[in-house]
């Protein structure tokens, strides 16, 4: 690995912003405002930006070019995620009292199994820089309404149309839905929805990324220059200089 790679820290030269590299791809990074299972923003995420590896950069590009092709758009919600913020998912973990949105992103699932049963990492891949939480849109793309904090939440797997309107194609959940339906290969999963996933799942593996089984949203770059490093430095353009 880069020399780079053994001072957590700092961001190395390897690290971009994913819109300098493709300013055609969309982000709604959700850890930045308060719309996520946590109900506020994360710790060191101080801009809303997809902060990524140059090498997923372009990976994701290619992708990008293909779907654009097909009428589709990538559009981000995670990328690098600092190693402080895992650890906001951590203690928020074990405050089991707090479950302000569970009704919405993990209504099924007790909060007490969320890391045990792989929807949330202690080490997660997207301190590495090389990991993404990414949907289709369809293009033209349809606006995205803000969500408004304290609104009636509505079930991640419910019918598209009851469930909170991201502007995403139907992937059978909404994002960070923790739920055995969000599994990737789910048979309950069909038609459209089915349609998405694996339409998302084969351009980005394509594109040299591998997916989560249990989040279709998932991916990591399967050669990624920082396989063993978990960086710390805060989601802001500033972090890169
Ligand atoms: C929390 C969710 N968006 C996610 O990324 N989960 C995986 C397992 C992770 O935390 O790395
Ligand atoms: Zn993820």
């Amino acid at each position: 690995a880069p020399a780079a790679a053994s001072d957590k820290h700092g961001a190395p030269p390897e690290f971009v912003v994913l819109h300098d590299v493709d300013p055609t791809i969309r982000y709604d990074i959700r850890y930045f405002g308060r719309h996520n299972f946590v109900g506020d923003r994360i710790d060191g995420y101080r801009q809303p930006q997809c902060i990524l590896t140059r090498h997923a950069a372009t990976a994701l590009r290619t992708a990008q070019r293909t779907l654009l092709r097909q009428g589709y758009t990538l559009k981000v919600y995670d990328c690098y995620r600092p190693q402080r913020a895992v650890d906001h998912f951590v203690r928020w973990a074990t405050d089991l009292d707090d479950e302000r949105m569970k009704a919405e992103f993990y209504p099924n699932v007790d909060k007490s199994r969320l890391f045990a049963d792989g929807y949330i990492a202690e080490k997660s891949g997207h301190s590495r820089g090389s990991t993404l939480d990414v949907t289709l849109v369809k293009l033209p793309a349809g606006p995205q309404r803000p969500y408004r904090p304290g609104e009636p939440l509505v079930a991640c797997f419910a019918p598209v149309e009851q469930r909170f309107p991201d502007n995403g194609v139907d992937m059978g959940t909404g994002y960070d839905c923790f739920d055995p339906l969000s599994h990737t290969d789910n048979p309950a999963i069909t038609g459209a929805a089915r349609h998405h996933r694996d339409l998302l799942r084969t351009t980005l593996a394509d594109a040299g990324f591998r997916n989560l089984p249990e989040e279709w949203w998932h991916f990591t770059l399967n050669d990624e220059p920082f396989p063993d490093t978990y960086f710390d430095f805060p989601v802001s353009r500033g972090a890169l200089d």
